[in-house]
C-alpha cells in the first residue's frame, strides 16, 4: 500500500535575479514496509525531495500526501505533529545530545512525540528498542563513549522508538566503515520489515542499494525511473 505519493513536486530557488528550478515535477510512491533509495549525483535534487517529503522546507508547487493529506497545504503545527509523532529521522551523523545516556535520549525522543504511554512503559520501550539494535548493554552511556557504528545505532533507535510510519534516512552510513554500514543497512532493512516501516533513503554508496527493494534515479532534479529490486 502506498502510504506516501509525491506528484508534480517542483522546487524554485530564486538567487538574486536568477531562478533555478531544482525540481522539475517529481512524482513518486512509497510502500509500507519497503526500503526506496534516491540515487543520483551531487546536486540532483536528492536532498531537496528528502526535506519536501518530510516537511522540513515547502515545495514551489505540487502536492505531498502522507495518509491521504497534503503535508504541504497544512499549517506549520499541523506539520510539526505530524514530524514529531509519525516520522523519523537518521541523517550522515547521528547527532546525539552530548550530556544525555543512550536511554535519556531515547526517553527525551518520547517527550517530543507526546507519548502518552507512562513513564514505567515508556521505560520498558526504550529497553525493548535498545534491544532490538543491539545497544542495550550501553544504555546508561554516554555519546563520547561511543563508536560511530554505534552512535548510529542509537540514532537509529531514537528514530523509531515511538513508532513511526515514515524513516527518512539521509545518508545514513556516509561517515561509517564498510563493515559498520553493511550492519547499519541491515540493521535499517530488518527494523523496515518487521516493524512495516515505510522507508526513503538517500545514499551515494552503491553497495548499500543490495539492501533496498526500489532505487529512484535522480538527475537535474527529475527522477529517471523507479526500478524495482528482486529480493
Ligand atoms: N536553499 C538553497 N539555495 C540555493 N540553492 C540550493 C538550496 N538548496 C539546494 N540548492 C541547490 O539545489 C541543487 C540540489 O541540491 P540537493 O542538496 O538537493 O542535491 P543532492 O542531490 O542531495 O546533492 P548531494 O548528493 O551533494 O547532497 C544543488 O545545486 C544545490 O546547490
Amino acid at each position: 500500500m502506498a502510504v506516501f505519493t509525491v506528484d508534480q513536486v517542483r522546487k524554485t530557488i530564486t538567487n538574486g535575479q536568477v531562478k533555478e528550478e531544482i525540481l522539475k515535477g517529481i512524482n513518486l510512491s512509497l510502500r509500507e514496509g519497503e526500503i526506496t533509495a534516491l540515487v543520483g549525483a551531487s546536486g540532483s535534487g536528492k536532498s531537496t525531495l528528502l526535506t519536501i517529503a518530510a516537511g522540513l522546507q515547502p515545495a514551489t508547487d505540487g502536492t505531498v500526501l502522507f495518509e491521504g493529506k497534503n503535508i504541504l497545504t497544512m499549517s506549520s503545527e499541523q506539520v510539526r505533529k505530524i514530524r514529531a509523532s509519525k516520522f523519523g529521522f537518521v541523517f550522515q551523523f547521528a547527532h546525539l545530545v552530548p550530556f544525555l545516556t543512550v536511554a535519556e535520549q531515547l526517553m527525551l525522543m518520547l517527550d517530543v512525540a507526546e507519548s502518552t504511554l507512562k513513564k514505567t512503559e515508556q521505560k520498558q520501550e526504550v529497553d525493548k528498542i535498545l534491544n532490538l539494535v543491539g545497544m542495550e548493554h550501553r544504555k546508561d552511556a554516554y555519546p563520547s563513549s561511543l563508536s560511530g557504528g554505534e552512535k548510529q545505532r542509537v540514532a537509529i533507535a531514537r528514530a523509531i522508538i515511538h513508532q513511526p510510519k515514515v524513516l527518512f534516512a539521509d545518508e545514513p552510513t556516509a561517515s561509517l566503515d564498510s563493515r559498520k554500514s553493511h550492519d547499519v543497512m541491515t540493521l535499517i532493512r530488518d527494523l523496515t520489515k518487521t516493524l512495516n516501516i515505510t522507508t526513503l533513503l538517500v545514499t551515494h554508496d552503491e553497495e548499500m542499494l543490495s539492501y533496498t527493494d526500489h532505487i529512484i534515479k535522480m538527475s537535474d532534479g527529475r527522477t529517471r525511473g523507479q526500478v524495482h529490486c528482486p529480493a
